[in-house]
């Protein structure tokens, strides 16, 4: 059997790790074959809470999990680490934009990032969940100069699965059947859910959804507007925000990278920006990536139009801003 992988989750009493953690420990993205050293932080007023998570764990007698440990103390977390899981973060209420968790937020991901600059293996994978998770996730990279930029990542998959879902809705097929949606940019309202490269099949035929659909106003307007306003949907109706796809969302991301990509399909991700398709350099920036051997790759080549263009360009320059906020909120 291989060597066990250590995988830290932080926000580990929290209500999206509660999901998460289920899944990690039971094989579903880093494989079935696959043991696990489980490293579990949160606060210290959390302790007690997360011992009864760690006590659940237990009782699940899952026999991929080798090792547990539950800590207030990211020295311990962050130890030779593989895989990082970011959730640790205040969640929004009601009524609040993701960027005004910036000030509560970012200082958190600063002080991770310069343990995890210390401790975590140089190969470590990261994927931020915390909000506004494009921007904590640049922070934490700014933090640990020494592991490559590319090791960092922040979760766009649930905006994806979101959209996916809202299309094989309208198609009347299971969601399987509808591929290659891009999220660009920010994990914010100004995101940019695409459908122009996408495919669906309906009844046995391969097409693009807006082919599919056969109605450009509904896929300009609504479902972009559904999209980008879901996370506020889920919270004023469960008065939390979304915790079970959002865990299962950070799950397809761990595991598509691990794994690996599929059949010339491409999945969403903020990574930090090359440049590609003209988005400022070292912007955390959602693309369509495929994944081979765990590298990353952004999608290249992919027709922009107008309408397009505007909209990328909106939610670049959302994260330009949020970024010079809060880099101002590092300054000691
Ligand atoms: N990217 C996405 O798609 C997405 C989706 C859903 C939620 N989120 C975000 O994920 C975050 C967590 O959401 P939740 O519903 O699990 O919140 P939660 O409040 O239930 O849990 C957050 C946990 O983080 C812990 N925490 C706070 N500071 C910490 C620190 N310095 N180190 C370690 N742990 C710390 C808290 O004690 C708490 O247990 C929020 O910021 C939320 O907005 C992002
Ligand atoms: O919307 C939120 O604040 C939580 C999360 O980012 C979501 O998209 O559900």
């Amino acid at each position: 059997m291989a060597e066990p992988l250590r995988v830290v989750v932080t926000g580990a009493a929290g209500q999206i790790a509660y999901s998460l953690l289920f899944s990690v420990a039971k094989g579903d993205v880093f494989g079935k074959d696959q043991p696990l050293e489980l490293l579990l932080l949160d606060i210290t007023p959390m302790m007690e809470v997360l011992n009864g998570v760690v006590m659940e764990l237990m009782d699940c007698a899952i026999p991929l999990v080798k090792n547990l440990v539950a800590t207030d103390d990211p020295n311990v977390a962050f130890k030779d680490v593989d895989a990082a899981f970011m959730v640790g973060a205040m969640p929004r209420k009601e009524g609040m934009e993701r960027k005004d968790l910036l000030k509560a937020n970012v200082k958190i991901f600063k002080a991770q990032g310069q343990a995890m600059e210390k401790l975590a293996k140089k190969s470590v994978k990261v994927v931020v969940v915390g909000n506004p998770a494009n921007t904590n996730a640049c922070i934490l990279s700014k933090y640990a100069p020494s592991i490559p930029k590319e090791n960092f990542s922040c979760m766009t998959r649930l905006d994806q699965n979101r959209a996916q879902a809202q299309i094989a809705a309208k198609l009347n097929v299971s969601t399987e059947k509808v591929s290659n949606i891009i999220i660009w940019g920010n994990h914010s309202s100004t995101q940019f859910p695409d459908v122009a490269h996408a495919k669906a099949e309906v009844q046995g035929k391969v097409v693009t959804v807006p082919e599919a659909v056969q109605d450009d106003n509904f896929l300009k307007n609504e479902f972009i507007k559904t999209v980008q306003q879901r996370g506020a949907a889920v919270i004023k109706a469960r008065k939390l925000s979304s915790a079970m796809s959002a865990a299962k969302a950070a799950c397809d991301h761990m595991r598509d990278w691990f794994i690996g990509t599929k059949g010339g399909n491409w999945v969403s991700m903020g990574v930090i920006s090359d440049g590609s398709y003209g988005i400022k350099e070292g912007l955390m920036y959602s693309f369509p990536v495929t994944i081979e051997n765990k590298k990353i790759t952004i999608v290249q080549g992919l027709s922009i139009n107008e309408f397009a263009r505007e909209k990328m360009d909106a939610t670049a320059k959302e994260l330009e801003q949020e970024l010079s906020d809060a880099l101002a909120e590092c300054v000691d």
